[in-house]
């Protein structure tokens, strides 16, 4: 085949690149219009971005996926809020965790994020202003809850403005690209737990496995041993220049991590949301009943019920609670109503767009 006969369509390309190139700018100009609308209110809205993303996917006649044009609106609309102005993101570091991955999958890659020892951290510098805001993981589809991102959930005086679902591919990584002569394979404990019977399958018993800080924190140190293997996401892989030996390595096909993100605004209604709700009650016969209640009158499902000791007192519990719908709805306005008749403490922890990419 020659390439004479790709011709009419590079020049057909190139005209619509120019085009979309027009459009792209004069998208920016409206949104920097919009940022000084706004004089010193908050740039970033989460429930317009949701709303944008959903529009664009029902629109979309293909051939390009939802998903792809989806991805594509994201980094668009990243940039257009950069030319309001740029935002800084806090998240659990170092340097290409999920926790960064998710950061940029939500936020796009024209955000500025800073990378903090823990989570405690990442909300710290919110609350003192010093980034806009923090994406913190919440709970694993295998492992379970992040109890440290609860427990901050109680007191912090952050709102939740959103949530990011990440699917989690772990690669088994190394400097060459070699499976022979490893004796020591370096992983977050999550991660490890998480490919547990693929690396049992896959590597000999002699290869020590060994938990650290973070699955970057494995990557960095594989790239300095030439012995050892890490287990970590793309991300770290391409920071830390190493070799994919095997892809996919996770024992469980739908591993995700869900995230929240913190900032300091209340978010208004998108028509598709969420409110997460921190609850505690006395421990009594029936009580649990009692609290679901207000929701099942309501009609209002839950997505998530968790119990976590309290702090506080010795058999007191905390209950993390995800409820479908916004705090303004009149539905859930009354069934809180109904809940703070019955709980002890009712705090709301934010009401925001459910993820839509
Ligand atoms: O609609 C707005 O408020 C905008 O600032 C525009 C825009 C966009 O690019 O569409 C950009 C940032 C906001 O987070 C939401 C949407």
């Amino acid at each position: 085949m020659s390439d004479e006969k790709l011709l009419p369509h590079r020049q057909a390309i190139d005209a619509i690149d120019g085009e979309i190139l027009q459009l792209l700018n004069r998208r920016a100009a409206h949104a920097r219009a919009i940022g000084e609308l706004k004089g010193t209110g908050a740039v970033y809205r989460p429930e317009r971005e949701a709303q944008v993303l959903r529009r664009i996917q029902d629109l979309n006649a293909g051939p390009l996926p939802d998903e792809a044009v989806a991805r594509l609106f994201r980094e668009v609309m990243s940039e257009c809020l950069a030319v309001e102005r740029p935002l800084t993101i806090a998240y659990l570091g170092p340097q290409g965790t999920f926790t960064q991955q998710a950061a940029v999958k939500h936020f796009g890659h024209a955000a500025h994020t800073v990378a903090c020892a823990t989570v405690d951290e990442s909300l710290r510098l919110v609350e003192a202003r010093q980034a806009d805001y923090a994406v913190a993981p919440v709970e694993n589809s295998t492992e379970g809850s992040v109890g440290r991102t609860l427990d901050l959930l109680v007191s912090t005086p952050l709102k939740i403005c959103g949530e990011v679902v990440l699917r989690i591919h772990h690669h088994l990584l190394r400097q060459n690209n070699d499976l022979n002569g490893i004796t020591v394979v370096y992983a977050h404990a999550q991660a490890l737990a998480q490919c547990h019977y693929w690396l049992g399958k896959n590597l000999s018993d002699s290869v020590r496995r060994v938990a650290v800080s973070s699955n970057a924190e494995a990557a960095r140190l594989a790239a300095e041993q030439p012995d050892a293997a890490a287990v970590a996401g793309q991300t770290a892989a391409e920071i830390y220049a190493l070799h994919k030996l095997a892809e996919n390595i996770e024992d469980e096909p739908d591993n995700t991590t869900r995230f929240l993100v913190l900032g300091h605004q209340h978010t208004a209604p998108s028509g598709r949301d969420k409110t997460s709700l921190v609850v505690s009650a006395p421990n009594r016969a029936g009580m649990l009943n009692r609290l679901v209640e207000p929701f099942t009158r309501a009609g209002i499902s839950m997505s998530k019920f968790e119990s976590r000791p309290s702090r506080n007192g010795l058999w007191e519990y905390l209950f993390f609670v995800d409820i479908e719908g916004h705090g303004d709805d009149a539905a859930v306005r009354q069934a809180l109503d109904g809940l703070r008749e019955r709980a002890a403490f009712v705090k709301v922890a934010g009401s925001y767009p459910a993820a839509v990419i």
